[in-house]
C-alpha cells in the first residue's frame, strides 16, 4: 500500500492543495506541471482542530480525502511482514576466536539461539555442561546418529562433535534466530545440508602468527595437538569461498569482530529477498 500511495503520490506529483472553499476537502485533479503551486512541505501547516484556519482540512478530513482519492483505506498492518529466522553458521580454523566472538554475541544481542553441540571430548577448565557443550560418552553420541537426532556431525581431532536437530527446531518455531559454532569441516557440510538458507561466517585472525600465538597462549592443547591444528588451519583459509561473510578477529578487537558479526544479521535482516531455512 505505501508504495502504491508513493508511486501514485509521484506520478502524479500530487502535493497539499490551497485550502478550497466548497467542497472543502475535495483534492484537485492533477494540473499540468507549469500550473502547479510550488508548495513545499515546510511550508504547509495542517491542523487536526482547525484552529488557525477554518477552511483548511482537519488531518482526519485530509487522510480520509486521500483514501477516497486513491480507492481504500489506509491500513495500519506492517508495509513488510517480519524478517525471516535466519541460521548463522559461525566457522573458523582453531584458535581463531570463535568461542570469544559467540560469548561476546551472548552479551549483546537479543533472540539469538547458540545452539550447544554435543560433543565426546572432555570438558576443558571452566566449561560446563550443557552451556558449553553436550559432555556426551562416544555410545551416546552414536546412538544419536543412529536415531538421525543430528543434523550434523564429523569426527574432529579424534572426538565426535554434532548438532542436536531438535533445538534448532524448538527455538526457531519460538521466533529466535539460530547460531551454530562449528569447525570449517562442519561448515562444508552444513553448506551441502543447507544451501543457500544458512549465513556463513568465516572468521580469519589479521595473521598466522597471532593465530597460532592465541592458540598456544589457551594452553590447551598439547605439542602434537598444536601442530595438528596449525597445519589444518593453513589448509582450511581455502575454503573461505564457499562462506558468505569474513571477519577479521585481531588481536585486543574483539569488540569489533562481534560488531560486524551483529551487522552481518542486521543486513541479512534488511534482505529484499530473505533466505528461507528448512531443516
Ligand atoms: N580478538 C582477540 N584478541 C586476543 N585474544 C583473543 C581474541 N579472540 C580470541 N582470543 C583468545 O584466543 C584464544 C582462542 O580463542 P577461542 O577459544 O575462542 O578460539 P576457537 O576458534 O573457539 O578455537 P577452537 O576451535 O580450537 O575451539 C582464547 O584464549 C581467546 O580468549
Amino acid at each position: 500500500m505505501f508504495h502504491r500511495l508513493c508511486s501514485s503520490l509521484s506520478r502524479s506529483s500530487l502535493i497539499f492543495p490551497k485550502p478550497l472553499k466548497s467542497p472543502p476537502f475535495l483534492l484537485p485533479l492533477p494540473r499540468p506541471l507549469s500550473l502547479r503551486p510550488t508548495l513545499s512541505f515546510s511550508s504547509f501547516k495542517m491542523s487536526d482542530t482547525n484552529n488557525n484556519n477554518p477552511s483548511s482540512p482537519t488531518k482526519p478530513e485530509t487522510l480520509r480525502s486521500l483514501e477516497s482519492h486513491l480507492g481504500s483505506p489506509f491500513t495500519t498492518e506492517p508495509i513488510i511482514p517480519p524478517p525471516n529466522q535466519l541460521i548463522i553458521v559461525i566457522s573458523g580454523p582453531s584458535g581463531v576466536g570463535k568461542d570469544a566472538v559467540i560469548n561476546k554475541l551472548r552479551e549483546s544481542r537479543q533472540n539469538l539461539h547458540f545452539v550447544v553441540t554435543a560433543t565426546t571430548r572432555p570438558m576443558r577448565p571452566g566449561e560446563v555442561h550443557g552451556k558449553d557443550y553436550f559432555f556426551v560418552t562416544r555410545d551416546n553420541f552414536l546412538s544419536m546418529v543412529q536415531n538421525e537426532e543430528l543434523l550434523e556431525y564429523a569426527l574432529v581431532y579424534g572426538e565426535y562433535k554434532g548438532i542436536p536437530k531438535k533445538q534448532i527446531r524448538e527455538f526457531m518455531s519460538k521466533g529466535e534466530d539460530i547460531v551454530l559454532r562449528v569447525d570449517i569441516q562442519g561448515a562444508q557440510t552444513l553448506r551441502r545440508i543447507l544451501g543457500d538458507s544458512g549465513v556463513f561466517v568465516f572468521l580469519v585472525a589479521e595473521s598466522e602468527a597471532a593465530m597460532v600465538e592465541r592458540l598456544v597462549d589457551r594452553k590447551t592443547e598439547s605439542q602434537e595437538e598444536l601442530l595438528v591444528r596449525v597445519a589444518t588451519a593453513r589448509e582450511e583459509v581455502r575454503h573461505l569461498k564457499s562462506f558468505d561473510y569474513v571477519v577479521v578477529n585481531a588481536k585486543g578487537r574483539l569488540d569489533d569482530a562481534v560488531r560486524r558479526v551483529e551487522a552481518i544479521i542486521d543486513a541479512e535482516k534488511s534482505k529484499v529477498h530473505q533466505r528461507v531455512v528448512r531443516i
